[in-house]
C-alpha cells in the first residue's frame, strides 16, 4: 500500500536506487569497505530522506532495505527496509539535512588517503588546480569533538563558512555534501584523490608551496561560471520543444550568475521528467565508469612512486 502521493513515492523510489547503487560505487572506487560508510540522499518535495541500515555488507545492500527517515531521524515504519536500524550516522545526516536545503545528499566514508589527514589534523591543502577548481580551497579540517549533536554542528558551521563541499572530521574521517547523493559521493572521491596526489607528491621529499590565494581565487570563478553556462544549456534543453535546438551557448553565461551553489556540471535539482530521467541514467552510467576504474590504488600507486622517485635517491 502507497503512503505518500504518487510523485513522492516516485521520488523515494528513485533516492532508495540512487543510495543502494552509490554505495557499491564507493566499494569499488576504493573509498570504504565491509558495512563501512554511508550515503544518504534527501527525497525532493519531502521532508524525509533514505540512508543505507546499520551494519550491513555492502554487497547486501538494495533499494529496497534502504531506510527511509523523516527529518528527525526517525523510521518511516511500514515502509520497505523500517525493519532494520538506520546507520548509526542518521541522526547526524538528520540534523545536517534541517540545517541547510541545499543539502540533498551526504556521504561518511574513512577513505584511506583523506583519512591520514584527518588523522594528521591537518587540511588537505590547495597543490593543484584541480582542488582549486574542485573545492575553492584547501578541504578544511573539523576539529575532532566527541558528542553526536556537537559534530553535525560543527561540519555544518565548517560547510557555512568556506566553498569547499568536503571536510574532514579529525580523528575520524571524511563528510562530504551536495545538491544530489552523487555529488556528495564525486566530491568524496575527489577529495581522496586530491589527498592521495599531495601525498605521493610529498614523498619525493619536495616541499610544494600551494598556490596563491588569487590564483584559487580566479580558478574557481571560472569552474562555477562554466557550471553556470552549462546550467543554463541543460536547462534550456530540457524545456526546448522536440525537434528544436537550444539557444544558450556556453559562452553566453552571466558572469557571476549562479556562483556559490553546490551544483557540479550535469546536474539538476527538479524533479526530471521522463526525457530528462533517461539523461540523467546515461549520465550516472557514464560517471560511474570513472569511478569504477579507480579500484587498483595500491597498483597505480606503486607505479606513481616508481615514475616520482629522484633518481640516486631512496624512497621511503
Ligand atoms: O563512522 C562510522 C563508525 O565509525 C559509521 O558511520 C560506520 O561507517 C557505518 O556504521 P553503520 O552504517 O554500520 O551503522
Amino acid at each position: 500500500m502507497n503512503r505518500f502521493e504518487p510523485r513522492i513515492e516516485v521520488a523515494v523510489a528513485r533516492v532508495r536506487a540512487d543510495v543502494a547503487r552509490l554505495h557499491k560505487l564507493l566499494v569499488r572506487g576504493g573509498l570504504t569497505n565491509w558495512t563501512s560508510g554511508v550515503v544518504s540522499g534527501r527525497v525532493p518535495g519531502a521532508d524525509l530522506f533514505v540512508i543505507k541500515p546499520g551494519g550491513l555488507d555492502h554487497t547486501d545492500l538494495a533499494p529496497d532495505n534502504m531506510v527511509l527517515v523523516d527529518l528527525d531521524g526517525s523510521v518511516v515504519e511500514g515502509t520497505p527496509g523500517s525493519e532494520r536500524r538506520p546507520s548509526r550516522g542518521v541522526a547526524l545526516h538528520a540534523q545536517l539535512y534541517r540545517h541547510s536545503d541545499a543539502i540533498g545528499g551526504i556521504v561518511h566514508t574513512h577513505s584511506p588517503y583523506a583519512t591520514a589527514f584527518a588523522l594528521r589534523g591537518e587540511p588537505v591543502p590547495v597543490l593543484s588546480t584541480t582542488v582549486a577548481d574542485e573545492f575553492g580551497g584547501p578541504v578544511p579540517l573539523v576539529p575532532f569533538v566527541n558528542a553526536e549533536a556537537d559534530v553535525a554542528s560543527a561540519i555544518a558551521g565548517s560547510l557555512d563558512a568556506q566553498p569547499s563541499r568536503a571536510v574532514l572530521l579529525e580523528r575520524h574521517g571524511v563528510y562530504a555534501v551536495g545538491e544530489r547523493p552523487r555529488d556528495a559521493v564525486r566530491a568524496a572521491v575527489l577529495v581522496e584523490d586530491a589527498a592521495r596526489a599531495v601525498q605521493l607528491a610529498r614523498a619525493t621529499g619536495a616541499d610544494i608551496r600551494p598556490l596563491d590565494a588569487h590564483d584559487v581565487e580566479t580558478i574557481r570563478a571560472r569552474r562555477l561560471h562554466a557550471d553556470a553556462a552549462r546550467r543554463r544549456v541543460q536547462r534550456d534543453a530540457e524545456s526546448a520543444p522536440a525537434g528544436s535546438y537550444p539557444t544558450s551557448r556556453p559562452g553566453n553565461a552571466r558572469s557571476g550568475g549562479e556562483t556559490g551553489s553546490w551544483t557540479t556540471p550535469g546536474s539538476t535539482s527538479s524533479t526530471p521528467t521522463t526525457t530528462s530521467a533517461s539523461r540523467h541514467s546515461e549520465r550516472n552510467d557514464r560517471e560511474d565508469e570513472e569511478v569504477g576504474s579507480r579500484h587498483d590504488h595500491g597498483r597505480r600507486d606503486a607505479r606513481a612512486r616508481r615514475m616520482l622517485r629522484p633518481r640516486g635517491r631512496r624512497f621511503r
